[in-house]
């Protein structure tokens, strides 16, 4: 049978809208016909359930791409280890994801629609896998780390600093998952804020958020000497390495992974001139400016720009990060990193196109924070 992406589309239109029940529903039949399964998932399902979908989502309007996909599913299925997904799972999840979306699009439900379900659901999860397998054999499912360093850089935000057990290979820009011993199965993705070290040493910039469980626990609960687990490093906002000047939009939080990837560049031996757009709602908020400074001191070509953006006194330059991104000058001819809210990342995409530069010359991350 070849892969149908028309129907499947079509058929999972009709659930988007109600994704919420759908992800209960799908849960729900999981667990009441596979009860062993529920200690392998966090003990509250909120965010897992938009996981989920947010997951499904992507591989559904991905079927017509399937190197992009396939390197997803890739990701995902390596990623899955650390849970401790073998591949027995994938037959449970997969009868509960066809219940699922045979009763949620049951107005238009029909043999040849199920066959295109079973099709891309046994493709897909055949990807993951297979790569899962080939893993295995090369990497561990997840990592130790002993937090040795732990700095309270505003009541919210902390930078820590994790030794890891073993050597964890990851690229500029990539992120990690991490649970802690405060949340047993919950895990949450965070970026690493330096290119890799030698010294298996990683750094992590946290905001504690409300309602974050995760987060706070790292902020507020954990202290030197503690141990985190780490799953495999994920994402594709890696150093294009082109040899082009380099712009960098970071607010927030979301300097952490292009701190690494400025970093890398410097390590490069390469001399582009970097831009580096720092924002922040208060000045007391940009929690890692002193370095930022220091690293500007010692490389000329590198510019720093705090903006901030929620402080009417402030005596540097105010204003939207985007806006001010796209006052400053022409970005054409540049490659551009971007991370930070995701409404701020839409909005820098949208402004640097307008204005000339085109998307392969943009690299982001759809990373979903907490809560
Ligand atoms: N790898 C990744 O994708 C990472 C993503 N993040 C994300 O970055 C975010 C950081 O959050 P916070 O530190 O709380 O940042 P924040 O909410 O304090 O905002 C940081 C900056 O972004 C600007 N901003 C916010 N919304 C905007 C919008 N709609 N348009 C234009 N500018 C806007 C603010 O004015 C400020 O300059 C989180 O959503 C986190 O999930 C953080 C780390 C890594």
């Amino acid at each position: 049978m070849s892969l149908n992406p028309r129907l499947v589309k079509e058929s999972f239109a009709l659930i988007e809208p109600v994704a919420d029940k759908a992800a209960a529903y799908f849960y729900g039949r999981l667990f009441a016909e596979n009860p062993h399964l529920r200690g392998m998932f966090p003990p509250a399902m909120d965010v897992q359930r938009d996981r989920l979908f947010g997951a499904l989502t992507r591989i559904v309007w991905s079927l017509d791409s399937p190197d992009g996909l396939a390197a997803f599913l890739g990701q995902l299925g390596r990623d899955h280890r650390k849970y401790g997904v073998v591949a027995e799972h994938y037959t449970a999840i997969g009868n509960a994801l066809l219940a699922t979306v045979r009763r949620f699009a049951a107005e238009v439900w029909d043999a040849e629609i199920e066959a295109a379900w079973v099709t891309a659901y046994t493709a897909a999860a055949n990807i993951m896998i297979e790569s899962a397998d080939a893993d295995a054999g090369v990497s561990p499912a997840w990592w130790l780390a002993e937090v040795i360093g732990h700095e309270r850089r505003t009541p919210d935000i902390a930078v820590i600093t994790l030794r890891l057990d073993r050597d964890l290979p990851y690229l500029p820009g990539q992120y990690v998952t991490v649970q802690t011993a405060r949340w047993p199965r919950v895990w949450r993705t965070f970026s690493i804020a330096n290119a890799p070290r030698g010294d298996r040493t990683i750094r992590l910039h946290v905001r504690a958020v409300p309602g974050g469980w995760v987060s706070t626990a790292l902020v507020e609960h954990t202290r030197i000497g503690d141990t985190v687990m780490l799953g495999p490093a994920l994402g594709t906002m890696t150093p294009a390495d082109s040899g082009r000047d380099i712009l960098c939009v970071a607010g927030g939080t979301g300097l952490a992974p292009i701190k690494a990837i400025v970093e890398h560049v410097i390590g490069s031996g390469l001399r582009p001139a970097v831009h580096l757009l720092y924002g922040a709602r208060r000045a007391c908020e940009l929690y890692d400016l002193t370095d930022l400074i220091r690293m500007e001191s010692a490389f000329p070509w590198l510019r720093v720009l705090p903006v901030v953006s929620e402080q009417p006194g402030y005596d540097g330059v105010r204003g939207r990060l985007t806006e001010v991104m796209e006052r400053l000058r022409s970005w054409a001819g540049h490659d551009v990193y971007v991370c930070g809210p995701a409404a701020m990342v839409d909005d820098a995409v949208r402004r640097l196109q307008r204005n000339g530069v085109p998307l392969t010359d943009i690299r982001r991350d759809v990373v979903h924070g907490e809560p």
